[in-house]
């Protein structure tokens, strides 16, 4: 079990971080989800050990992780920018992380490095970049770890290569148990993948729960009215996301269908059908961005 309790980070002056509590249960898969800058790199740099939060604290599996050296090396972190010993291949990095992380599979290794087809006596930094992010992976994964942070793993990465990864986790999950937190800003690449989210918006911890869980606070509606406008009633029922399609119109609402229903009635809805919610839909609905008139800006 992962447990952030109450964490803040400050750059000097900037606060990165502000009160982030939340807990990630062993076997989960959890996606650490928000726009560019939010704050998740500087969270799983926290969950790593890698930064000391200012207020709260971070326990894995009931130990604090800062300083702990022995829970250092049984804990992976994948990073956005990985790092590499200068001119380092993946022999040379294979023999330095085998040298510190106790679990280290050669097997996995070797394996790992047949399934990507990459050179392992070359140079990693004339790898392209997606290759570098294999290469990293490589050793991610043949580190064992118990607790696998994963920043931005997907980036750079063309699809085939997305959908093995997925495959990669999903059994290393099945066999080790391990506890997987993977950022990203993409929901799409998160979608059947996490089964709990974690969603950090200004600084702050939106929400984090389950995907079950998630699906089931908001519903995407679609409804006709009989002659053809219903805006004023939508509007005045807090939809949200409103868009017109053809003669229906296509919205989110929290409450279930026979309330939305009876709210609705006086507009003479002539049909009410709802539709599953894809993850990014519900990620850009949590968000609301703010609307612009990009017209303006030329
Ligand atoms: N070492 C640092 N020194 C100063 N500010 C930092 C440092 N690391 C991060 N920040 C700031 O903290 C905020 C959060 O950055 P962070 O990299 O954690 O965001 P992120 O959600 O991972 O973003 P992205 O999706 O763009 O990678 C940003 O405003 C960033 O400028």
């Amino acid at each position: 079990m992962i447990s952030i309790e109450g964490v803040s980070k400050t750059f000097g002056r900037f606060t990165a971080l502000e009160d982030i509590s939340f807990e990630i249960a062993d076997g989960r898969i959890c996606g650490l989800v928000g726009y560019n800058g939010a704050g998740k790199t500087t969270l799983l740099k926290m969950i790593a050990g890698i930064y000391r939060p200012e207020a709260g604290r971070i326990t894995i599996g009931g130990v604090p992780v800062y300083e702990n050296e022995s829970l250092k090396r049984r804990l992976f972190m994948a990073q956005d920018d990985p790092y590499f010993l200068p001119q380092g291949s993946l022999q040379s990095m294979a023999l330095f992380f085998s040298g510190f992380y106790p679990n280290w599979s050669h097997k996995t290794y070797r394996e790992l490095v047949d399934f990507f087809e990459l050179d392992p006596e070359a140079r990693i930094s004339g790898f392209s970049k997606g290759m570098q992010r294999q290469a990293a992976l490589i050793l991610a994964f043949a580190t064992m770890p118990q607790y696998l942070l994963m920043d931005e793993s997907f980036d750079g990465l063309d699809l085939s290569k997305r959908n093995q990864l997925k495959s990669i986790m999903f059994e290393y999950m099945k066999k080790h148990g391990t506890n997987i937190v993977i950022s990203s800003h993409n929901l799409r690449e998160l979608e059947g993948l996490c089964d709990y989210i974690a969603i950090i918006r200004d600084k702050r911890l939106s929400f984090a729960t389950t995907v079950n869980e998630m699906r089931k606070r908001r519903t995407k509606y679609r409804v006709a009215f009989l002659g053809g406008n219903g805006i004023e009633q939508l509007r005045g029922i807090q939809a949200r996301n409103i868009m017109r399609d053809d003669d229906s119109y296509i919205f989110t609402w929290d409450g279930g269908a026979d309330e939305l229903r009876k709210r609705l009635e006086s507009a003479s809805p002539l049909w009410i059908t709802n539709e599953p919610m894809t993850l990014e839909e519900i990620f850009l609905d949590e968000m609301e961005d703010k609307e612009y008139d990009i017209a303006t800006f030329f």
